[in-house]
């Protein structure tokens, strides 16, 4: 969508809101430029003795007085209107934003810090919000005011309003200059403002280690560098708009000073009376308001159109085609008997040509226990993440039963397969949520999540806890340790049934009997269910019904438990090495 289209199409979103909006703007500013008239009529009623000038006197007063009162209900109304497609706008974008950043692919957040995500949902959000709300409201404020004002001062007198539009003229000349100088400083602000953000929320998510590691005066320095860029664009901004401001108001009073001299010229000269003099100078003091207002609008505009880009960017982003094809019913019923084969799957990482995964086969058979061994780096996670189709991956290399993977929707996939990864990712909310995450369509019991509990070996942990399930474990679960953490994540996996289980390193952090236990459980309960379980321990992957060994991204054996310990060397070698250090460990 382009730019101008956006804005088209959340103007008609609140087309309703904006119309009332507009009529009760043009009200407000009838209205106002009506009162000086009758007040005119009433000045020049003054001298009148008669009994007749009193009556019509009483009745201009009257007049302005209800005029005065419904600009005051007219105003309200107009800014109720005005405001609130704003606030509506802001919602449906962030609703559209948080859509879209579901289906992106893993490579657009790649180049998309969070903290820039951050400060689009936030400081662009805002921009935009104003620009829907306050910017219309002063807009047709500023253009009904600039418009009908001058139409009633020519009523009075022309040659009045010619005089008084040179310094109007030489005001928006000025204005025009600043504009133009803001457009690109409010562009440098708000990236300004996304690299702060970028770079807090990386310092911020490792503010243990920056403390820990005495590295608190480089990331104070860091941020100081940054902050102090912000400072100096908004100096400069500020240096532009109370230059601009003071302009504008000086042209006003300068109005102000030829209709004054000009306008008692032609009052001694009796073209003019005292009571349109009167008037002339209430419309002068009403363009003092709109003046001022166009720096504000061309504040608001600037920002709106440059977050607007920002929200663009990602709003525009292109959902890979395959995240709109969605399984039928009677296929999603087939795929519940179905298995995963990986057929020939090489994959590289975007912008390298070296192949991280080459030429990977194996099936994971409905009810099959799958292990996978491989040294640092051999490629085990960057499988898992091809398997899951986290990663963008080549069409024909990974099947759930004939369905190739690639080609259709991630959440259809996630259906069918579940992924535990080696870092646990927490909530700031109690263990009870952590489990529940994410599973509000499914009726979920107590005794659900007590029994999960069991299964993780994390049971009695809880039950030491001063507030058990209900502790609050604190920002990215800092209040537990990386065991718990992992048996947390577990219980959450356990909650719900899956085809497919994919446990990728998570139980690295907990003791090798606690391991055991926690297998035993799972394998009990597997049934129809698969689960592939990667591990740097083979004590994990005994009982496996079959072992993938992975060396540098390929597959170098594949067998059981007692057929790899009798054929493969680096099996052995493994196997023997870690026998060594778990009799250590329970010495
Ligand atoms: N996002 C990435 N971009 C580029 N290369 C990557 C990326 N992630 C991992 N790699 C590289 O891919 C290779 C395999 O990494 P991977 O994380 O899959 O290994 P692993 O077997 O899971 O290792 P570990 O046991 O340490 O977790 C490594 O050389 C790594 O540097």
């Amino acid at each position: 969508m382009t730019k101008i289209g956006f804005i088209l199409h959340y103007l008609k979103l609140n087309r309703l809101s904006y119309s009332l909006a507009v009529l009760f703007i043009f009200l407000v500013n009838w209205l106002q430029v009506q009162i000086p008239l009758y007040i005119q009529r009433a000045i020049d009623l003054i001298d009148d003795p008669t009994e007749a000038g009193h009556g019509q006197l009483t009745h201009y007063v009257t007049v302005v007085v209800l005029m005065a009162t419904a600009m005051i209900v007219v105003r309200i109304l107009s800014r109720v209107y005005a405001f609130n497609p704003g606030r509506i706008t802001e919602a449906a974008v962030k609703n559209k934003l948080l859509y879209q950043l579901n289906r992106l692919p893993h490579s657009f957040h790649q180049g998309f810090a969070s903290g820039q995500l951050i400060s689009v949902m936030n400081n662009d959000m805002h921009g935009v919000r104003l620009f829907f709300g306050v910017g219309v409201l002063q807009f047709f404020n500023v253009f009904f005011a600039l418009s009908l004002t001058p139409v009633w001062m020519w009523q009075i007198s022309p040659a009045l309003t010619l005089y008084s539009v040179i310094p109007i003229l030489f005001g928006f000349v000025i204005f025009r200059i600043g504009f133009k100088r803001m457009k690109d400083l409010h562009r440098e602000h708000l990236s300004r403002l996304q690299s702060l953000s970028k770079h807090l929320m990386n310092l911020l998510s490792g503010i243990d280690l920056l403390k820990n590691s005495n590295m608190s005066d480089w990331a104070q320095q860091e941020v100081g560098r940054l902050n102090q860029q912000l400072l100096e664009c908004r100096i400069k901004m500020a240096r532009i708009q109370t230059f601009i401001i003071p302009v504008l108001e000086y042209t006003n009073n300068l109005m102000k000073i030829l209709i004054l001299g000009l306008g008692g010229y032609l009052l001694l000269q009796q073209q003019l009376s005292l009571g349109e003099i009167t008037a002339f100078l209430s419309y002068s003091v009403m363009l003092a308001f709109p003046l001022t207002q166009l720096g504000r609008i061309a504040t608001v505009y600037q920002r709106g159109m440059v977050s607007i880009s920002r929200v663009q960017e990602i709003l525009n982003a292109e959902i890979p085609k395959t995240e709109f094809n969605r399984l039928s019913p009677p296929q999603l019923e087939l795929a519940q008997q179905a298995s995963l084969s990986v057929r020939h799957l090489t994959f590289c990482y975007p912008g390298s040509d070296e192949p991280v995964l080459k030429d990977i086969s194996f099936d994971i058979p409905a009810g099959k226990k799958v292990g996978i061994l491989g040294g640092v780096g051999s490629g085990k996670t960057t499988l898992v993440n091809c398997l899951s189709h986290h990663f963008d991956i080549p069409e024909g290399s990974v099947y759930w039963g004939d369905i190739d993977i690639a080609t259709i929707s991630r959440n259809d996939i996630r259906r069918f397969m579940r992924t535990v990864t080696q870092d646990p990712y927490l909530f700031s909310n109690s263990i009870e949520n952590n489990i529940r995450f994410g599973q509000n369509h499914v009726e979920i019991t107590d005794a659900d999540i007590d029994q999960v509990l069991e299964l993780s070996q994390f049971a009695e942990d809880v039950s030491r806890f001063q507030k058990g399930k209900q502790t609050v474990v604190g920002e990215k679960g800092v209040m537990l340790s990386g065991g718990q953490k992992q048996r947390l994540s577990m219980a959450r996996a356990l909650l719900t049934p899956t085809n497919l289980l994919i446990l990728d390193n998570v139980l690295s952090a907990v003791d090798y009997e606690t391991e055991r236990k926690i297998l035993k459980h799972i394998f009990r309960r597997l049934g129809q269910q698969s689960i592939l379980l990667v591990s740097h321990r083979v004590s994990a992957l005994e009982y496996m019904d079959e072992i993938i060994v992975l060396d540098q991204g390929r597959i170098i054996a594949q067998g059981s438990h007692q057929q790899l310990l009798e054929t493969n060397s680096y099996y052995q070698k493994t196997w023997r090495l870690q026998q060594n250090s778990k009799e250590a460990s329970l010495a």
